[in-house]
């Protein structure tokens, strides 16, 4: 069930944060998204998520459905301010099953409670969101994603402004997504995560500088290229001749 991406670009007031991608992403792998600040690499994932508009190019996702795709923003576009609990936000993981205003049941809480606990906030599903620290605040993002079931994980930084042991304790959580034939495609900033959790790594910078196992592709001459090609494309400040007026905003 790959998805597959398809001469992707997409524009900020016609000036293409991502161009003119190809990739392809399989089932049961795991894909780190790599590159210098400003190479496109959230863009990428929204654009995966239908999140902003495209300019040319498609994303197809082979026998998926959108359920079967979670997304983890990065934590600063997150409202945090909501009064809502850590169960409550968890348990937006089933909005897919039961939409806005279906029951949960008591299997279904069942599922929150346990991705709770797999996460380690089982004792303190009462509490307010607003009184989490960002790591157990992320740890509930990460519950929400397991009560999905999603088959692919899309990640947005995961791991940014979190504690040592939240972050590898996140991380065990998505080696067990992966044993379970899941994907993850993360973007990440951590040259050695990379290297010691994603067998896959792509890096962009506005286009794909290079793709494919990560012991290949997160070398200093790549990132060199990708640093290089940023900022050429960056300089030179052109504007892509393939994009249509319908420039896209968030
Ligand atoms: N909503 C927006 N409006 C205008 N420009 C935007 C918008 N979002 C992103 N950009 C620009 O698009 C480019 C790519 O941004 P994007 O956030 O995708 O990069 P990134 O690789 O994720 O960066 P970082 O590592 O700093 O998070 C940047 O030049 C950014 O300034």
């Amino acid at each position: 069930m790959p998805i597959h991406v398809q001469n992707l670009t997409v524009s900020y007031r016609h000036h293409p944060a991502i161009h003119h991608i190809n990739l392809q992403f399989e089932q049961a792998q795991s894909y780190a998204i790599f590159g210098p600040n400003g190479a496109g690499k959230s863009t990428l994932l929204k654009a995966l998520m239908g999140l902003v508009k495209t300019d040319t190019g498609k994303v197809t996702f082979e026998n998926l459905k959108r359920a079967d795709i979670a997304y983890l923003p990065q934590q600063s576009e997150v409202d945090r301010t909501q009064p809502m609990t850590v169960f409550e936000l968890a348990a937006m993981g089933l909005w897919y099953e039961i939409g806005f205003f279906g029951r949960v049941t008591a299997a279904q809480k069942q599922r929150v409670q346990a991705a709770l606990e797999r996460v380690n906030l089982g004792g303190v599903a009462q509490k307010n969101i607003g009184a989490l620290s960002n790591g157990q605040f992320q740890r509930v993002l990460f519950a929400r994603m397991l009560v999905q079931k999603a088959q692919f994980l899309l990640l947005d930084e995961p791991f940014n402004a979190v504690d040592a042991a939240t972050t590898s304790a996140l991380l065990d959580v998505l080696q067990e997504c992966l044993q379970q034939g899941k994907t993850v495609i993360a973007v990440l900033h951590d040259y050695e995560q990379v290297r010691a959790n994603f067998a896959n790594t792509v890096m962009i910078a506005r286009e794909v500088i290079a793709c494919g196992a990560t012991t290949d592709v997160l070398t200093e001459k790549n990132l060199q290229t990708a640093f290089a090609t940023l900022q050429q494309t960056g300089l030179s400040n052109q504007w892509c001749q393939t994009t249509p007026t319908t420039a896209v905003e968030k």
